[in-house]
């Protein structure tokens, strides 16, 4: 199955729910624009090299669209019109004033030299620029990208259109970035699960953690579930990953991935597959890698009671349904990875007022949204007797649903 499609058969289970006609269905799944570019660059060794960049535009009907970039060679459409139309009822969810938008480039960045990657990134923002900007569509980092990468896409875009560091957000603190946007995405899944596990009546001091992606999203992750006294157990990135009952030490991992660049190696724990990783014998597993890797294959193996999706869809359709027979709880990505963009729009906030905020307040800011519709989506969920996914796309769709209709088209 396609990642949209897959996207849409939550859609479409919400929007039976919500009880939207035919039409606006049709509607609200449509994406407004999607754009394709060849985005072509000479290599260091001088030979030329062309990659095929997207951004999808998916719904406006709440504000400027939103979303990060990807840089990944899988990369293609088909993901990023899914990727996009899970921001729009991301925005939605957490009461944010946008719609949604997604983009990527077909490319292993890893492959890249940082001269390279800037020539991409730099030509990527000369085939878009006409379609972006601050109150229109604003990038942001996801996988494979970064706060360098967000620097350059405003310095591009400052080319064309004069000064406006809102046009992007995720950007390094010396260029108008916002303290507290890149650990936010991580502290809000913190945040998230310690909420459910909370309503679950479980501890979080103590409890048995594994976390597949150790990159800005996983590795702020477990540096808070560490900081709130969880045990993180297993981590993993693209090279495999690491296990030790008693607990992984994860400021030490911190600084030692930032020297190797890998969590392999690492003193004290057992090498660990990341298949083995889904299937460990934890409480809570969290995804916060790439999507898809929650399948039909793997479903029943999984022993975690507590699913919280970092990662942007990584629970296959049939996975989900085999999650909620078997009485496994599963945080859906909307809700649980809203903390990144909560965080871009405050730095947006911030760019729009020339004014910035301490990070206590961003924190504080955050914890409070991340809190307040964990807290709407579990009572929706409660009240009408659906999965937290279901519960959070009714919001999301809602939300989105109200202002088209009164916005009207
Ligand atoms: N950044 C953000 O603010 C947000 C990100 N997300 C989502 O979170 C997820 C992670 O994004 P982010 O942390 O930013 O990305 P990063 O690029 O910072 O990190 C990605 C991590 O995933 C690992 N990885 C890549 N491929 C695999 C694989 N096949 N198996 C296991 N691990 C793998 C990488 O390992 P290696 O380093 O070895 O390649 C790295 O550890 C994505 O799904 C993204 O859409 C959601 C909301 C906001
Ligand atoms: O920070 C942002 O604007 C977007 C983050 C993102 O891409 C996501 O939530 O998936």
């Amino acid at each position: 199955m396609g990642s949209y499609e897959t996207a849409c058969r939550y859609f479409d289970q919400a929007s039976r729910q919500v009880g939207l006609s035919r039409n606006m269905q049709d509607l609200l799944r449509t994406p407004e624009r999607e754009v394709k570019v060849e985005v072509a660059i000479e290599r260091d060794n001088g030979e030329i090299a062309t990659y095929i960049g997207y951004r999808v535009q998916h719904d406006s009907s709440r504000g400027p669209m939103k979303g990060g970039l990807r840089f990944h060679p899988e990369v293609d459409a088909d993901e990023v019109l899914a990727l996009a139309s899970l921001m729009t009822w991301k925005t939605a969810l957490v009461n944010i004033p946008y719609g949604g938008a997604k983009g990527g480039i077909s490319v292993n960045a890893g492959q890249l030299s940082p001269g390279e990657l800037e020539r991409v990134t730099r030509k990527f923002i000369d085939k878009i620029y006409d379609v972006i900007g601050p109150l229109k569509d604003i990038p942001a980092p996801d996988m494979g990208t970064n706060a360098q990468v967000m620097a350059w896409i405003m310095n591009q875009y400052e080319k064309y259109r004069g000064f406006n560091p809102a046009c992007v957000t995720g950007k390094p603190l010396e260029l108008h970035g916002a303290d507290g946007r890149e650990e936010a995405t991580g502290r809000g899944v913190a945040m998230i699960t310690r909420d459910a596990l909370d309503h679950l009546k479980i501890d979080v001091a103590g409890v048995t953690v594994a976390i597949q992606g150790f990159g800005n999203v996983g590795s702020y992750t477990a540096h808070f579930l560490d900081e709130f006294g969880a045990k993180v157990v297993a981590v993993s990135d693209a090279s495999g990953g690491i296990y030790s009952a008693d607990g992984i030490n994860i400021p030490k991992l911190i600084e030692y991935t930032k020297d190797t660049g890998a969590v392999k190696g690492f003193p004290e724990t057992e090498a660990i597959s990341n298949e083995e990783l889904l299937t460990s014998n934890v409480t809570v597993l969290i995804p916060a890698a790439l999507g898809g890797v929650l399948t039909s294959e793997n479903a029943r193996d999984i022993r975690a009671k507590c699913i919280i999706e970092a990662a942007n869809n990584p629970t296959e359709p049939e996975a989900d349904e085999i999650f909620e027979k078997n009485g496994v709880v599963v945080v859906p990505d909307i809700l649980a990875n809203a903390g990144g963009v909560t965080v871009s729009y405050f730095e947006w906030v911030q760019n729009r007022q020339h004014f910035s905020w301490e990070k206590s307040r961003v924190r504080s800011e955050l914890d409070r949204i991340m809190n307040d519709s964990f807290e709407l989506v579990w009572k929706i969920a409660t009240d009408k007797k659906v999965s937290l996914r279901v519960a959070a796309y009714i919001l999301g769709i809602g939300r989105v649903g109200r202002a088209t209709v009164l916005g009207g088209i």
